[in-house]
């Protein structure tokens, strides 16, 4: 060794204090009792607290906030293990509460942080401490929730029938399959109304195609106001409805088909200052062992449609 060396080490230390403490992610240093050895810049500027007002001091002291118990465990199984851990904004949106201020994601107040936890050993391997790098991920986990957010709107618009609201044909008939499934496993009585507009034609024949839509929409209205949030109603076809009733048998099926058929008998439907009045059929079928599938409880259905149909209409059948 030279005696330069021991000042080119010093120099080398400096300038990678220096890069450390100007780096883009937090870094602190914590001793084995959890007080602070070292806070770098990043910290200063998110936090508002200068480095000498919290270096030697206790974490948990100048971060009251902190859920003390789960990271004491964390930090601990740091130390004794001599593993590394890590916090990702997923389990935990963030462990320091640091405003966010970037600028492409405005619409979050506070800084989203992955945080790694390293055991820090001394050449001698006595002294442990524990490194923690701080990551700002607000621009990823912002990003990541709006793509969630769309996804999950997409999908309900993918199973969403547009002019009424209620599910669309696909979907219902895919959730008629799964009910008839768990039907045969677990022999709870399910039923299913099939239900149609009476002279439907009539309507958009004489009062026009929009006001036929008006009278959809408000039927469908008419169901969601009468159904349980257990039952699944979904327009089957133009004006043909079909409302899954879970955990009910057949003689509770028909008193919804009642209610249902006698509500829109007597609330007449507003549209560009006309009420116009109209009734439905009704179908009721509940589930039954003797059926193959799916399809041949909805064609029991439509049988009984049927039948309401040619008694003349304004009234349900059950089979
Ligand atoms: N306005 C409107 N009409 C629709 C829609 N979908 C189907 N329709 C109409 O619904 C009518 C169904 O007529 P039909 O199947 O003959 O039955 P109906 O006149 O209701 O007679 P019954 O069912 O026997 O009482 C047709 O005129 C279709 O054009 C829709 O989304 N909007």
């Amino acid at each position: 060794m030279t005696p330069q060396t021991p000042r080119n080490e010093l120099h080398t230390l400096h300038w990678q204090m220096s890069l450390l403490d100007n780096l883009d992610v937090g870094l602190m240093v914590l001793d084995s009792d959890l007080k602070v050895a070292l806070w770098n810049n990043f910290m200063v500027n998110h936090s508002g607290l200068p480095s000498s007002q919290v270096q030697g001091q206790s974490l948990f002291s100048v971060f009251p906030e902190l859920d003390t118990l789960w990271f004491k465990r964390k930090l601990n199984s740091v130390l004794t293990l001599d593993n590394p851990a890590f916090m990702t904004w997923e389990e935990r949106p963030w462990l320091f509460r640091f405003n966010s201020y970037r600028p492409i994601t405005g619409s979050t107040r506070w800084m989203y942080q992955n945080v790694t936890l390293i055991p820090l050993t001394s050449p001698d391997g006595k002294i442990k401490q524990i490194g923690l790098i701080i990551y700002d991920v607000t621009d990823e986990a912002v990003s990541r929730q709006a793509l969630e957010k769309a996804n999950l709107e997409l999908s309900k618009l993918s199973r969403t029938d547009h002019l009424t609201g209620l599910n669309n044909r696909g979907y219902w008939e895919t959730c008629l399959q799964q009910e008839f499934e768990r039907f045969i496993r677990t022999q709870q009585p399910t039923s299913l109304i099939l239900l149609d507009i009476d002279h439907f034609k009539q309507v958009n024949d004489t009062q026009g195609h929009l006001a036929g839509d008006a009278v959809i929409r408000q039927l469908a209205d008419i169901i969601r106001q009468m159904i349980r949030t257990t039952d699944i109603a979904g327009r089957y076809g133009g004006e043909e409805f079909g409302i899954l009733l879970l955990n009910t048998p057949a003689v509770n099926a028909e008193i919804l088909a009642e209610r249902l058929r006698y509500a829109v008998e007597t609330r007449p439907i507003a549209y560009e200052g006309e009420q116009l009045m109209v009734t439905i059929s009704l179908g009721v079928a509940a589930a039954d062992n003797s059926f193959q599938d799916y399809q041949s409880w909805l064609e029991k259905a439509d049988q009984c449609l049927y039948q309401a149909k040619e008694s003349g209409r304004n009234q349900f059948v059950t089979l």
